[in-house]
């Protein structure tokens, strides 16, 4: 049926990793305005300028009394934080108790600290200042005006912290790129014992969980499967999904096999390839293609295999860089690790060869990696990239592709 995987030359890993954030970065969506609390992840659309001095007023660092004239000081009265200081009086020897984060009164001099203040006979304040200052003065930290990160930064709550300090209330973002999966696959099980020719879908439970970990929402209604084995169910499954998704991630019937629908089910719905295999092991019958949607704004498809390792694989070759252009991000960059065992090379292929990464940065490859399992992926921090042809040596430094785990994952 579907001749286009046949026919299909091969694309190099590395270029269909380039090929899926370029056209990521192309369709980026527009942006939109969120409160801080739901920016953690979102990219900005604009640089975050400071909207206020930093800080915004004379603010005292320290419990004390804030002085004017040489002591003793008569004490005037007292501010808190959160107040407006009135100004000390233009006279000698006055003082005004303040607490830590107060407004400083206009004219103060320096502030004593408490514990290093004393009261004399008549009440007075006496006692030496520090010499450094212990208050800040608007702009420290920033002047209005200021720009503190640039656009396309990612926002995590460091950043939505500083935005608070600088007084937005809300952020403007990228919205947040929008996935769908279709299982596709007769023989899958969504509950149970496989067995009788059976087995468990293992992608529907984990690509939604693996897709927003790449930064896109994935609602529940959005995870369909398993689709049946026909052209009719994968087309409307697939029409379906195009109505709000921007990126559909389908996973097998990448094949020619009798039930392979998915290059046909393309073609009918006018897609069109902008990766169609790529020349890595494993995972090869991997795609990305354009499909326009019922507004004729196109969507992406992703089309996974079906074994299940290889699916993570392609997601984490052509989908993990996509969803990084589609977020205004950069392109992820790869880091190195240093091989501990050898790793063997796959021809003109790139082997993508799953490794746990230790504290030293030593990369040791997993056992039970066949593309039809699980085992060796659910303990292991990513995949080595052994370039075609090379064979991974020990001690050798190689790119690692860290699947998206968070620290403390993969001890
Ligand atoms: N004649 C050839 N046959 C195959 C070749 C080949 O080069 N020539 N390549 C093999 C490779 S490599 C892969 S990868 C698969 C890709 O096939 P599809 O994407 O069409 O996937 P399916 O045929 O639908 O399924 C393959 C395999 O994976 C199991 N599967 C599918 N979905 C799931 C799921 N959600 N959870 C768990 N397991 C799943 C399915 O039962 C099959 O065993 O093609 C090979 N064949
Ligand atoms: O390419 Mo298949 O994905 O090796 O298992």
């Amino acid at each position: 049926m579907s001749s286009e995987t046949a026919s299909a030359t091969p694309i190099a890993w590395a270029d269909a990793q380039r090929v899926a954030f370029e056209a990521g970065r192309a369709a980026r969506p527009d942006a939109e305005r969120v409160a801080l609390g739901e920016a953690d992840g979102r990219t900005l659309a604009e640089p975050l300028v400071t909207l206020t001095d930093l800080p915004p007023f004379p603010t005292s660092s320290i419990d004390g009394y804030a002085v004017r004239g040489a002591p003793p000081w008569r004490v005037l009265g007292r501010v808190l934080a959160g107040s407006v200081a009135p100004p000390l009086p233009d006279e000698d020897g006055v003082a005004m108790e303040v607490a830590t984060g107060a407004m400083v009164p206009g004219g103060t001099r320096a502030i004593l600290r408490t514990e290093e203040s004393a009261t004399t006979a008549d009440g007075r304040i006496e006692g030496t200042p520090r010499a450094e200052p212990e208050w800040r003065v608007p702009g420290d930290e920033a002047a209005r005006g200021e720009e503190l990160l640039p656009a396309g930064t990612a926002v995590d709550p460091g950043v939505i912290g500083l935005a608070a300090h600088c007084g937005y209330d809300s952020l403007p973002v990228l919205r947040r790129p929008r996935a769908a999966v279709l299982v596709f696959g007769d023989e899958l099980l969504t509950g149970g014992l496989p067995g009788n020719g059976l087995v468990r879908d293992a992608l529907g439970p984990a690509l939604p969980s693996w897709l927003r970990r790449l930064g896109a929402t994935v609602d529940t209604g959005a995870v369909l499967g398993p689709v049946k084995d026909t052209l009719e169910a994968h087309v409307d499954a697939i029409r379906a999904a195009l109505d709000s998704a921007d990126l559909i991630c389908t996973t097998g019937g990448t094949m020619r096999g009798p039930v392979d629908h998915l290059h046909p089910a393309l073609r009918e719905l006018g897609g069109d390839y902008l990766i169609n295999t790529v020349a890595v092991r494993p995972g090869f019958p991997m795609l990305v293609a354009r499909v326009p949607g019922p507004d004729g704004r196109d969507r992406f498809l992703a089309g996974l295999p079906g074994n299940p390792q290889s699916a993570i694989v392609a997601l984490m070759s052509l989908v993990a860089p996509l969803l990084a252009g589609l977020a205004g991000r950069e392109a992820p960059r790869l880091p190195r690790v240093t091989l501990g065992a050898p790793v063997r090379g796959r021809g003109t292929d790139t082997h993508l060869a799953l490794v746990h990464v230790d504290r030293e940065n030593v990369a040791r490859p997993m056992a039970h990696v066949g593309s039809s399992m699980l085992r060796g992926l659910a303990g292991a921090s990513g995949f080595a990239v052994i370039p075609p042809g090379t064979s991974g040596e020990p001690g050798s430094q190689v790119d690692l592709v860290p699947l998206p785990l968070l620290n403390g994952e993969r001890r």
